[in-house]
């Protein structure tokens, strides 16, 4: 007999100081005891964001003046498959108050978590919300543009920026050396501003390790996953995959990647004469993805909020995030 499929409706609850409300599942209901993040299962007819709205208001007795669908992620228990769309909530009217009896904790995600255990299908979204909203992709072209550069990544860097992708495919064929000198300065850069710096699948496997991780371009990643090789297991540090539709979203999925990069969403210099997939296109190829995806192509500061609107993570970009 096929298990009970359910749909549940999960808030990321944050304050501004990236505290994060949990919650004690209630003596009444199965995995009492457990932690897990504020929410309930969607009732016919309702849009997530009403269930959600609606459950933080029974179980919490808050009114929800700002939420943002965010991943969603199935998981399959011995006893049932929930599918868990997990929304941020970021404005809400009222003091958070366990109505159902249930113990309530505000805690913060880059310390040993303060209350336990988690439910199982609880843990991924605790560690994908701990990724930075700005994701800039390297485009430095050849040794003579590498000094300016370095000013201006370092100049975004003090800004805040903590994640980068040294990505070079074009690299003038000055000598081999270059480019991996060039690599090793955008690496130590990121590192003095506590950033992180993944390296591109185009570039030799060599340099993997050094790197805090690998983003696979999207054939590569399809081919892993055909293969079915663990590469989480093999080159540590963070796993990100480029993907522009469904299909390379799943590879994503089965190489267990920490986040994909999707688009081109707008359109962008980088791919003239090719129009964007759009806002609707993003949200709806996303709408399974399992996991946090950045939206790429026309992104700045500018559309970070729309992104969020479509249910992305965040922002990924070239020129626009180099500030
Ligand atoms: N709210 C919530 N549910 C989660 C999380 N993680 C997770 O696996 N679940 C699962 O999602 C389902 C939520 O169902 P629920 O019983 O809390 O829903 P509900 O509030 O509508 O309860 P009721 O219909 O029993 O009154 C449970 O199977 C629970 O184990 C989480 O972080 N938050």
């Amino acid at each position: 007999m096929s298990k009970p499929f359910i749909e549940v409706a999960a808030g990321l609850i944050m304050q501004p100081d990236g505290s994060l409300l949990l919650a004690q599942r209630p003596d009444d209901k199965p995995w009492s005891g457990w932690w897990e993040l504020p929410g309930g299962k969607i009732e016919p007819g309702e849009t997530t964001l009403q269930a959600l709205a609606r459950e933080l208001k029974e179980e919490l007795n808050i009114d929800v003046t700002a939420a943002t669908p965010w991943v969603t992620y199935t998981h399959e228990y011995p006893k049932n498959i929930v599918r868990l769309a997990f929304c941020r909530v970021t404005g809400w009217e009222g003091e958070p108050t366990g109505m159902e009896g249930q113990q309530l904790s505000w805690v913060k995600l880059d310390a040993p978590l303060s209350v336990g255990p988690l439910l199982p299908a609880t843990e991924p979204p605790l560690r994908w919300i701990q990724l930075p909203d700005h994701y800039l992709l390297t485009s430095i072209g050849s040794s003579k543009g590498l000094d300016s550069y370095l000013a201006r990544l370092t100049q975004a860097l003090q800004n805040g920026l903590k994640l980068v992708q040294f990505r070079e495919p074009g690299w003038e064929p000055e000598s081999d050396h270059d480019i991996h000198t060039a690599f090793q300065q955008v690496l130590t850069l990121c590192h003095q501003y506590s950033a992180r710096c993944l390296i591109n699948s185009c570039h030799p496997e060599t340099w993997w390790t050094q790197a805090d991780g690998v983003h696979l371009r999207a054939a590569d990643a399809c081919e892993l996953a055909s293969a079915g090789v663990a590469i989480k297991d093999q080159a540590p540090g963070l796993l990100a995959v480029s993907a522009h539709n469904a299909n390379d979203l799943d590879a994503a999925r089965m190489l267990a990647a920490d986040f994909a990069v999707l688009g081109h969403v707008l359109d962008t210099p980088s791919h003239p004469g090719e129009p964007g997939i759009g806002w609707a296109q993003f949200a709806s190829l996303i709408d399974n993805a399992g996991l946090p995806v950045f939206a790429i192509g026309g992104q700045s500061v500018a559309t970070l909020e729309t992104a969020r609107q479509h249910g992305a993570h965040g922002i990924a970009g070239i020129r626009q995030l180099l500030t």
